[in-house]
């Protein structure tokens, strides 16, 4: 362990599956500084594998085992290529913090769990560095969620802002997959899964117009909402229901949206302006009340149309990206990695109880030793 050191490695790959994020971050006490950072795709046939896995949620065993190793192929290469190019070696660097890809998340049933797949040996063999992962898992034996994890780093984030943040609320919102938010008060944190991010608009673009993603939300542009669907998906019980909650793509996919009738009857273009209202209504309804700092993180921060919806349900706040303040919205998961893994390792908690539902607060995650 390189004990004096303070580079850490995040690795991400999120419920979107458009690939790997690594962040390259110098940690103090007090602020978590990106210093290099790499976006990769996945290689065609993963992400082939783990999507039909995701999708269907059936696998003989071996498919675990391929993918973990194969995920954590992946990374290595991702890191030492990162490494390589910002001319930083392995041994400066303290640890890996790595999520690992979610394959299924299921906090609420009879033996709640939340499956992340990566071979940790693998990824610590071939980095050389060592490796934290498995961050869900004992939060969720706490009676916890397992997610979202993220907002105890938001909170973290406060006074590296530079900002005054008088009586005003501040609240990230990570629109990813899945659109998590993190309301940061002073003295209290809260935080949940509002429910779709970029999931429902991906899958219409994927399936329906042969792209990845709705460019800055113009294809959501030319289609209207209809309000029959929208009011439908909205009684979704999901949306009303109390905080801790968490959600992922085994619940908003393509058969949840096939599940109304109206879906069958709309066209394409109308579909995705509906969705992408459903995800403005869903990420903004609890903060509609109160004033404040919105600061956006994830790919979904990208998607203009997006951001117009959720600015119009919001007129007493003041909506912006993190890249506004200085810190990478498209690497905030990754940097938060490596923050768990710096927290691990210096016997601190990551999780936020009041968020997740756990017990009490803890050290989360397994520590694979690079040999
Ligand atoms: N320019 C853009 N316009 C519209 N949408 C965009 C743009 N760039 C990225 N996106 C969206 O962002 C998504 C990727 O976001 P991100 O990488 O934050 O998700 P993720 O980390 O996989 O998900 P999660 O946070 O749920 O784990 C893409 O699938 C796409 O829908
Ligand atoms: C089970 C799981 O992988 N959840 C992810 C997902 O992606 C966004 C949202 O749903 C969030 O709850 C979480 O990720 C982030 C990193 C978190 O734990 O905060």
């Amino acid at each position: 362990m390189n004990a004096h050191s303070s580079l850490y490695i995040g690795i991400m790959s999120g419920t979107s599956l458009d690939g790997i994020d690594i962040a390259l971050v110098e940690i103090t006490d007090n602020q978590t500084r990106l210093i290099a950072s790499l976006e990769t795709p996945f290689t065609p046939s993963l992400k082939q594998q783990l999507s039909s896995l995701i999708t269907s949620k059936q696998c003989d065993l071996a498919t675990i085992g391929d993918l973990s190793y194969q995920l954590a192929d992946e990374y290595a290469n991702a890191v030492n290529y990162l490494l390589n190019e910002n001319k930083v070696s392995a041994s400066a660097v303290t640890a890996i913090g790595v999520h690992g890809q979610t394959v299924f998340h299921h906090p609420e049933s009879n033996y709640p769990h939340s499956l992340q797949l990566v071979n940790a040996s693998v990824l610590a063999v071939k980095t050389g560095i060592n490796c934290v992962h498995n961050f869900r898992e004992m939060d969720i034996a706490l009676g916890g969620q397992g997610a979202p994890l993220v907002p105890l780093f938001h909170q973290s984030l406060r006074p590296q802002l530079a900002i005054e943040l008088p009586e005003e609320s501040l609240v990230f919102a990570n629109i990813g997959g899945i659109a998590n938010l993190s309301i940061c008060d002073k003295d209290n944190l809260l935080g949940f899964d509002s429910g779709p991010g970029n999931t429902l608009i991906d899958i219409i673009v994927q399936t329906r117009f042969e792209k990845e993603f709705d460019h800055n939300g113009a294809l959501a542009r030319k289609g209207n909402v209809n309000s029959a669907f929208l009011e439908a998906m909205l009684t979704d019980p999901y949306f009303q229901s109390e905080i801790p909650k968490s959600t992922g793509r085994e619940y908003f996919n393509l058969s949840w949206l096939a599940s109304f009738e109206e879906y069958a009857n709309i066209n394409a273009y109308d579909i995705l302006a509906t969705v992408t209202e459903l995800t403005a209504i869903t990420m903004t309804q609890t903060l509609k009340a109160k004033s404040g700092l919105l600061i956006l993180c994830g790919g979904g921060a990208k998607n203009a149309l997006l951001v117009e919806r959720i600015k119009s349900y919001l007129p007493k706040w003041r909506v912006a990206s993190s890249d506004d303040f200085a810190i990478s919205a498209d690497f905030m998961e990754a940097m938060a990695f490596a923050w768990m893994a710096y927290r691990t390792l210096n016997g601190l908690p990551s999780n936020a109880p009041s968020v997740t539902g756990a017990q009490k607060a803890a050290i989360l995650g397994q520590i694979t030793y690079a040999p």
